[in-house]
């Protein structure tokens, strides 16, 4: 499965500490993530990372490029809901991308934690079903 990972500044050390937890269950699968958070995974658990742009810089829009062309299986995006961001729209577009393609969504540690529990499970299996693409 193709999982994107993303977390807003205030937001990282929670990212990290969530993939530290789970970096078993991650390592199975391949990981992307916006600029900055991928380094912060990189250097902080060594997960391999493939990693967009940062996200005031367009890093949210590659990922929803992905979604649309079928290409992410999964969303981990821990937003900071008390701080403006400047790219809001594009934070605004990637969530609804997600609900417009059935992608599954975590905003938080504890919608996260019960995504890969059931990723673990093969609840997320039906993804494979879908037409690739590419
Ligand atoms: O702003 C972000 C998501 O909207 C995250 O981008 P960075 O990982 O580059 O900080």
């Amino acid at each position: 499965m193709k999982i994107a990972l993303i977390a807003h500044d205030r937001k990282k050390d929670d990212l990290i500490q969530f993939v530290t937890a789970y970096r078993a269950i991650l390592a199975e699968h391949e990981l992307c993530a916006t600029g900055t958070t991928g380094q912060r995974i990189i250097d902080e658990t060594g997960l391999a990372v493939f990693r967009f742009q940062s996200g005031p810089l367009g890093g949210d829009q590659q990922i929803g490029a992905m979604i649309a062309n079928n290409e992410m299986d999964m969303i981990i995006f821990f937003r900071d809901p008390l701080t403006a961001q400047p790219h809001e729209p594009d934070v605004t577009a990637l969530i609804r991308l997600c609900d417009v393609y059935q992608i599954p969504l975590a905003t938080n540690m504890g919608t996260a934690e019960v995504l890969l529990k059931g990723l673990q499970e093969g609840f997320i299996d039906w993804r494979l079903l879908q037409d690739r693409r590419s």
